[in-house]
């Protein structure tokens, strides 16, 4: 069983795209809001039987229903405004966050966790901290969003599809994160073998403000990319496939860090996060790296300290 906790817009985006991959036949939504899961389920429901999709939904206030889950996807939380940054979420976010953990604790010890709620890196941190669960069961959702909304904008100056770039997105999901065009390759050949270096900026700059384009447009944050990433993500793990991605993750030494949780290349399978991927950076990327991952411990410091223990 999947359960998503938080059955907004990511969530309840994210319950569909579910049921396209077929990853489960039995997805459970839970939120605080009465009769919202319940509802969302009852549409899934009908959804899934006009597309002929043997999954079975079911929404739920009360978290004993995602008892027996193998993954649990984390959507609970606010959601940016137009003009809020990811980081003003923080202190409230961190109280939901940790009250979320307990119940994952308590009816889903062996799931493996994923986390959309922003800021993303500080959230996943204050997760793993409450969770207590291995570093590799507890993994942040944003770096396939990042690289390839990365990917994406590149694709559209060199006219090929997003698919055939490997974009890398480092440190924080974020205003600070860290898009590396030098280090995405388009078939062997770096991707700034194809761009010029204006191209190159305009590329960074799009990535980077991705997310609050959107949100300053409609006026709410993206939930079609995040279901989309996340789905590929649990394919990856259930079906053992061993995919790489960016996710944030626990770093105990890895990129010369530790104990912070930020975005780079992962092996996904059955257990989690498999493998991280060490990326060489030269001097200047680490300088570049090395500031993501402070604006990331910046945002660790507006999270009151009784979540980060
Ligand atoms: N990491 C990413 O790439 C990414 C992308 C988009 C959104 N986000 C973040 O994901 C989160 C969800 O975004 P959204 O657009 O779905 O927001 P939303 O407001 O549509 O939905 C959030 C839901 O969480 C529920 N909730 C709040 N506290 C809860 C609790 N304790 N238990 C269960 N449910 C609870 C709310 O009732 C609401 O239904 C936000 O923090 C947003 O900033 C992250």
């Amino acid at each position: 069983m999947i359960t998503i906790i938080g059955s907004g817009r990511v969530g309840a985006t994210t319950a569909a795209f579910l049921m396209f991959f077929e990853l489960d036949n039995e997805i459970t939504l839970i939120d605080v809001i009465k009769n919202l899961p319940q509802g969302e389920a009852v549409d899934l429901n009908h959804a899934a039987a006009i597309l002929g999709k043997s999954v079975r939904y079911k929404g739920s206030n009360d978290y004993k229903d995602m008892e027996g889950s193998d993954i649990v996807i984390v959507t609970a939380g606010l959601a940016r405004k137009p003009g809020m940054t990811r980081e003003e979420l923080a202190a409230k976010n961190a109280e939901i966050v940790a009250s979320v953990a307990d119940q994952i604790k308590k009816y889903a010890p062996n799931s493996i966790v994923i986390i959309t709620t922003n800021p993303l890196d500080a959230m996943v941190y204050v997760l793993y901290k409450k969770l207590g669960f291995p570093r590799n069961r507890v993994i942040g959702f944003s770096g396939v969003l990042d690289s390839n909304r990365m990917a994406y904008y590149a694709s559209l100056l060199i006219g090929i599809a997003p698919e055939s770039i490997i974009p890398v997105v480092l440190g924080q999901h974020g205003e600070n994160m860290y898009p590396v065009p030098e280090a995405s390759f388009v078939y062997g050949k770096p991707l700034t073998e194809f761009i010029t270096k204006d191209q190159y900026d305009d590329i960074v700059k799009k990535t980077i403000q991705a997310g609050a384009e959107i949100t300053n447009l409609r006026g709410f944050s993206s939930n079609w990319g995040p279901a989309a990433g996340l789905s590929l993500m649990v394919d990856s793990i259930k079906k053992d496939r061993k995919r790489i991605f960016e996710a944030s993750v626990y770093l105990d030494g890895e990129y010369g860090v530790r104990d912070v949780f930020a975005e780079v290349p992962v092996v996904l399978g059955k257990n989690g996060v498999e493998k991280i991927i060490e990326l060489k950076l030269n001097d200047e990327q680490r300088k570049k790296f090395l500031a993501s991952i402070d604006a990331i411990k910046k945002n660790l410091t507006q999270v009151p300290p009784q979540y980060l223990s």
